[in-house]
């Protein structure tokens, strides 16, 4: 084990190592081999200067832009939540197949609130109780409201970046609430892990993942790409989920059956526009697996089998901010984020081996497990199609062998997302086009509805938790074993953590319903800003 002060020296070192990386990295992009679809794309100005920087150099551009900004919370929860309805609205697609709404039939209210107290047992590492779970203990401590998730920020605000995707498409302001920075703006440190590259799709590394990149190829080959014809002459959202003739859905069809049901659990589903409700986290998240079209199928991807549709519409407005020390960055909601939404991709380099000590420096603080050493039903599933003899070899190898998703480098919003023992996204992993790792798309989905201001949290997992968090866990949350009540909330079985999480839920709600009241909803001011994102920040001073 390390002391306190050689951790410290150990992260100079990783942080000193990682800017030589990068200096030495040759040419990045002849490198890479990208494997999803470039989404829209209108960079701001200064992004081309910005992309050739090294880290310091960024650092120091940002340190010399930032600005104090004032802003209020609930006008821009409420301008969030105006240029959703708009955005709906005006795209066709989603004005017919999905709505903007909480999720509120009581059946998976309570299917929800279940699947969060399992969530917070599973986050303490307690997953084995939760077999033998019959406690009817329902109270719910009195102090439970100082626990609310919701996150406000103060009047004054440091905005580090305007844009973090450096994408106009896209756009997410970084802020800094640390009252020590605001009163030292000039010292103000800005850490690397702010200026790492942005992208929005996976890639791989041909020189240091040549298999992957060998399974790529390879895909592309006759019936190695799993693919629809089905289509729509009307250019109609076309219906792949249910028709038992389109492969993709057949594909994930089998996928939804390698969750394990237990207590009569329903399957969760995983489709476009129905909202993807856990019936249990029992499982581990690895079951939750489902097979989108894409864009080679006769559908485009714009049909109901597709899990990765709804996140690459980048409709939620969403910000960076940074408001404890250790915890670092965060990402919180500006608008309610429905139940059952994927709301974003986790994207970055696949990779293997890469993350073995000493053969690259260690990533492991940012990468996230996309596939398993003895993933048994995905060998089966493979086994099943047609693929081409040495395809289907070089695939079940690799389902053998562990890969990630390593965003330390080049990665997108996702990989600012904290840890939360009472999270509210949920990993699940979709694949698209093919059945190998490259194939892998990590998606994070709402387990509850998101009230405006609370931050995205996921569970990173045990064995993350334990290696790599400096001192404990920081997430505030009532059911963290570090904190102040966790006498209590370490004993506590699923029903009382569920009554917990539904007592602040229902606590946000109201509080959220207030700000988003007056605003009805076909109110003039809406047309007018139709063309807007919402001001989210409102200067009042230059540094
Ligand atoms: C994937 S990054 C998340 C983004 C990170 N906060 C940043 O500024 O880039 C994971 C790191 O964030 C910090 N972190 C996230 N959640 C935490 C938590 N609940 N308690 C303590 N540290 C946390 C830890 O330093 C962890 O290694």
């Amino acid at each position: 084990m390390l002391s306190a002060k050689e951790k410290q020296e150990d992260l100079k070192k990783q942080a000193r190592l990682l800017e030589e990386w990068n200096k030495r990295m040759p040419v990045p992009i002849q490198s890479k081999v990208f494997i999803s679809k470039d989404l829209p794309f209108e960079p701001e100005d200064d992004f081309f200067a910005y992309n050739q920087m090294e880290y310091s150099e960024r650092r120091k551009m940002i340190a010399k832009n930032l600005k104090i900004v004032s802003r209020d919370d609930n006008s821009t929860h409420l301008k969030a939540h105006r240029l959703v309805k708009t955005s709906v609205k005006r795209d066709s697609q989603l004005a017919k197949n999905w709505k903007f709404r909480l999720v509120d039939d009581p059946d998976s209210i309570a299917k929800m609130f279940r699947v969060l107290g399992q969530r917070s047992m599973i986050s303490q590492n307690r997953e084995e109780e939760l077999n033998n779970d019959k406690d009817q203990d329902e109270t719910v401590p009195e102090n439970i409201l100082d626990y609310l998730p919701t996150y406000r920020s103060p009047e004054k605000r440091i905005l580090l970046m305007k844009n973090l995707t450096f994408n106009k498409k896209n756009p997410i302001p970084v802020y800094c609430d640390l009252p020590f920075d605001l009163k030292n703006l000039e010292n103000i440190n800005i850490p690397n892990a702010l200026v790492f590259d942005y992208t929005d799709i996976n890639f791989i590394n041909q020189f240091t993942e040549p298999n992957l990149t060998r399974a790529l190829d390879m895909s592309k080959e006759g019936d190695n790409t799993i693919k629809c014809t089905c289509h729509d002459e009307n250019g109609e959202t076309v219906p792949c989920y249910d028709n038992v003739s389109c492969p993709c859905y057949r594909v994930n069809q089998v996928m939804r059956s390698f969750q394990e049901k237990r207590n009569n659990c329903s399957y969760t589903e995983f489709s476009s526009f129905k909202p993807i409700l856990f019936t249990g986290t029992h499982s581990h998240f690895y079951r939750h697996v489902g097979f989108a079209c894409s864009e080679l199928c006769g559908c485009k991807g714009n049909c109901t089998n597709n899990a990765l549709l709804l996140p690459n519409k980048r409709l939620f407005p969403i910000e960076v901010f940074r408001n404890n020390e250790i915890l670092g960055f965060g990402v919180r909601t500006l608008s309610m984020i429905p139940a059952g939404t994927p709301v974003m991709e986790f994207t970055g380099e696949i990779v293997g081996d890469q993350l073995t000590p000493g053969a690259h420096w260690d990533n492991g603080d940012y990468a996230y497990q996309i596939s398993y050493r003895d993933d048994e039903q995905l060998r089966n599933l493979i086994k099943k199609l047609n693929f081409t003899p040495e395809y289907e070899k070089l695939i079940v190898k690799l389902s053998q062998k562990k890969y990630y998703i390593d965003p330390k480098v080049q990665g997108n919003v996702g990989r600012m997302a904290c840890h939360s023992c009472a999270s509210n996204l949920e990993w699940v992993r979709v694949f698209q086009k093919s059945l190998s790792p490259a194939h892998v798309h990590l998606v994070m989905v709402s387990m509850v509805n998101i009230t405006a201001g609370t931050p995205l949290t996921i569970d990173y997992g045990a064995t993350y938790t334990k290696q790599r968090f400096e001192s404990a866990c920081m997430c505030g949350s009532f059911a963290c074993l570090n904190g102040p009540d966790a006498a209590t909330y370490s004993k506590a079985m699923t029903l009382k953590l569920s009554m917990c999480h539904k007592t602040l839920y229902d606590a946000q709600i109201k509080e959220w319903r207030q700000v988003i009241k007056p605003a009805p909803i076909e109110s003039n001011n809406e047309a007018n800003n139709e063309n807007n994102l919402p001001e989210i920040v409102e200067i009042t001073e230059k540094s």
